[in-house]
């Protein structure tokens, strides 16, 4: 490792993980050594299905562990030294940063705003900054609260800078009291500070209660009779930095796309386009950060951090800086296992270890340039460009292709005069500017797929860029994570859905292998990603297995008495040693991984399944996939709702089909413990333990099930659920039984 000279702005340090890599290969030599027991039991006993299955199932264990232990192979940290850059101030480049919000009801504007507030009042010089927000759901609330943001900002942000506050998001800086401390003149500043929220945040709420969406008049007069689905677009400068002061406030602009009933719209990609679009309009800044509405920035430095890796040309271009999804109401021991943490902080590690980091669709800064196609090998090279090809890729805007082309030929553009721009960003911001264009293929976000960040962050790496991650402290972002209950399965399946929709696709990097610039082990991580969705076929097949074996006295694992069983008992232990370590390596309780690992079980049986069939009912075209928008507990709402509370922690159940499954999986486990340990099973009973082992643990995984089918209400599993599942769960040990006649 090359020390840092006194003005290297980041360096690169390789983590070493030794026993994690003796683990991984052990863990993987095991499953080759249970493969090859069963190629020989094959030898001695003839084929017969179980074994079959249970060899099938045990091979793509083996294959995925391979795909996992690559991932965490070889794991970097990046240090950055912004201090070195603040000595170049003038060099910053601008950042055009956009904020995406779809739904007032699902993501209230008082959560909108606190993102939008954290961001004006970062640490970067405010005339290097514009903020886009983009409004999907067309709301003269969005509109109203994020005008009265303004106001409020424009106190806000002189007291955070004066105070060198840390979290910026208001909401988040509240909620600990400090009007007793420090200085008087701090704590009187503290208290107006206090106030003006108190005051903007009723108004927001006053107005969410008195707002008639029918003519409205004034600065909402825009919004008369839209409807969310059906509207011209409307786009609005909320502020604008005219001088271009340092530290007044950066430029915000409002965004609402046109939207039309017959147009499709993209979901989020599609707005991200739009934004790209109407920011390289007005301000066509190189540089393109996008947050969700919920993530707002808990550290004020991200963007000087992010910028110590896009300046310093030692290790060449990098495509764009990911920060970790982080999340600020996390429960204890995460029971729900949506913290994330050993994703974010073990394997995108790793991941920038290889080609980089997968792209996340939120805290990220992508260079303008890549989004507009350009290859690494054509970066900075003033190429000619022809005027009818940039035409149809990026549409029919003459001022946008005028804007276009000076990103491609890596020409530092100025801002022009905001209002100037209105009407040129009206019509790139139309339902069909993008017909016969190349948005949402070979420029911008991607289109295809629900899951629109992975896919666009993978044709990135196609190309040949590279990513870098960057993990601060303290945390770059912090949003909403899903709290309990249904809700973080039909995201996990949304998620899924997606992912298995690029696999099935052309994009898959499975088709393109031959003619990408992925690194083989790169793309053996995309494979890891795109997979994990399908991961739920042959874990619920091995699931039953062990079920199977008790109800008809078999065995598919071999007997205490016999040597091979030490084996999977070697293999078992060493699973969950591993897994632990990850835990203990990034400070969380044993509890959390055990709630991981269950929720892990849980989420293939459930939402996993569920995606694979959506996406089977995609195929045969009986319905579309779509983008469910996750709801945002509202930040002010956190701590009056009793109801809320209760649900800490504890799982709640809905009629979704998605239970069916899981619900009977647990009921056979239970049949098949009854019957094992009964005997009532036909012809001589010998004990299997390791059958019984792996049914009692299935049992304990799923112990929230067992409990919601005893209780009431919505902690309770529905009837219909109940009945349906004990009905398959009939129909399995009656052919278990049916098999041995
Ligand atoms: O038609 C739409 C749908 C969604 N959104 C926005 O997209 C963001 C993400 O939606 P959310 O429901 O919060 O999804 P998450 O699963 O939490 O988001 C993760 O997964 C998405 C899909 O992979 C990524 O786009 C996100 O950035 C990533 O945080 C939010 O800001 C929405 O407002 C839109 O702007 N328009
Ligand atoms: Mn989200």
């Amino acid at each position: 490792m090359a020390k840092p000279n006194a003005l290297s702005l980041y360096q690169k340090v390789e983590l070493q993980r030794p026993l994690q890599r003796a683990l991984d290969a052990t863990i993987f030599f095991l499953l080759l050594a249970l493969l090859g027991y069963r190629l020989l039991l094959v030898r001695t006993h003839g084929l017969c299905w179980l074994y079959a299955i249970a060899f099938l199932c045990e091979s793509w264990f083996a294959f995925f562990w391979a795909l996992t232990a690559n991932l965490t192979w070889t794991p970097v940290h990046y240090q950055t030294y912004p201090q070195h850059l603040l000595k170049r101030v003038e060099e910053l480049p601008r950042v055009d940063v956009f904020i995406t919000t779809a739904d007032p009801g699902l993501e209230p504007p008082i959560i909108t705003i606190n993102t939008v507030l954290s961001l004006l009042a970062v640490e970067y010089p405010a005339n290097k900054l514009a903020c886009y927000v983009s409004d999907d759901g067309c709301s003269p609330l969005t509109y109203y609260s994020l005008s009265e943001a303004l106001k409020f900002a424009k106190i806000w942000v002189p007291f955070c800078k004066n105070y060198r506050v840390e979290v910026r998001a208001p909401f988040r800086y509240f909620s600990d009291d400090l009007s007793s401390a420090g200085s008087p003149e701090f704590q009187y500043e503290w208290r107006r500070m206090k106030d003006a929220y108190d005051a903007l945040n009723q108004r927001i709420e006053d107005a969410a209660k008195s707002f008639t969406f029918g003519d409205l008049a004034g600065d909402l007069a825009d919004f008369s009779n839209t409807k969310p689905k059906n509207h011209a677009p409307i786009i609005k400068v909320i502020w604008e930095n005219k001088e271009g002061i340092e530290d007044e406030l950066p430029h915000l602009i409002y965004v609402s796309r046109e939207k039309r009933p017959n147009i499709t719209h993209h979901n989020k990609a599609g707005a991200m386009n739009v934004l790209t679009r109407v920011s390289g309009l007005m301000t066509n800044a190189s540089y393109m950060m996008n947050l969700d509405c919920d993530m707002f920035v808990n550290n004020p430095d991200v963007i000087l951090q992010a910028m110590c890796l896009f300046k310093d040309p030692i290790n060449g271009e990098y495509a764009f800086v990911q920060f970790p999804q982080c999340f600020y109401n996390g429960l204890q021991d995460d029971p729900f296992a949506n913290q994330w943490i050993i994703m974010m902080q073990v394997k995108m590690r790793g991941l920038a270890g290889i080609q980089g980091p997968a792209y996340m669709g939120t805290g990220c800064i992508h260079r303008r340039k890549v989004l507009y196609g350009q290859s690494p090998n054509e970066a900075n090279i003033n190429e000619k460009y022809y005027d009818d090809e940039l035409y149809k890729t990026f549409g029919n805007s003459k001022d946008f292709v005028t804007s276009a082309t000076r990103v491609l030929r890596s020409v530092e553009d100025y801002p022009n005069c905001l209002a100037d721009t209105i009407k040129a960003t009206h019509e790139v911001a139309t339902a069909d500017y993008e017909h016969n264009s190349c948005w949402g293929s070979k420029v911008g976000w991607q289109y295809g797929s629900i899951v629109e960040d992975v896919l666009t962050g993978m044709l990135i790496h196609k190309k040949g860029w590279k990513s870098a991650y960057l993990t601060p402290t303290p945390p770059a972002f912090l949003g909403c994570a899903s709290s309990g209950g249904p809700i973080p399965l039909n995201h996990h399946k949304r998620g899924i859905t997606g992912l298995l929709e690029t696999l099935i696709s052309k994009n898959s990097p499975i088709v393109t292998a031959l003619s990408d610039k992925l690194q083989f082990r790169q793309r053996m991580f995309y494979l890891w990603i795109y997979l994990a969705s399908v991961q739920a076929i042959p874990r619920i097949c091995y699931a039953l297995l062990p079920a199977f074996c008790l109800i008809a006295n078999f065995h598919f694992l071999p007997k205490v008495q016999e040597p091979v069983i030490c084996i999977p008992l070697l293999l078992s232990v060493l699973f969950v040693l591993r897994q632990m370590l990850g835990y203990i390596e990034t400070d969380q309780s044993i509890r959390a991984w055990w709630n991981n690992h269950r929720m892990d079980m849980i989420k293939s049986m459930c939402s996993c399944l569920l995606g694979v069939v959506a996406v089977l009912l995609k195929i045969v075209g009986l319905s579309e996939t779509t983008f469910e928008v996750t709801k945002k507990e509202s930040a002010s709402s956190s701590d009056d709702t009793e109801s809320s509370d209760r649900d800490l922690g504890r799982f709640t159940f809905d009629e979704s089909p998605m239970f069916v499954p899981i619900t009977t999986v647990m009921m056979i486990q239970l049949a098949a413990l009854a019957i094992g340990f009964l005997g009532t099973q036909p012809g001589r009973r010998e004990f299997g333990v390791g059958e019984v082992t792996c049914s009692v643990w299935l049992v304990l995984c799923f112990w929230p099930i067992l409990k919601g089918m005893f209780a009431k209400g919505s902690y309770g599993l529905p009837w219909s659920t109940l009945f349906k599942s004990s009905a398959l769960a009939f129909l399995f040990v009656y052919l278990c039984r049916m098999s041995t006649k």
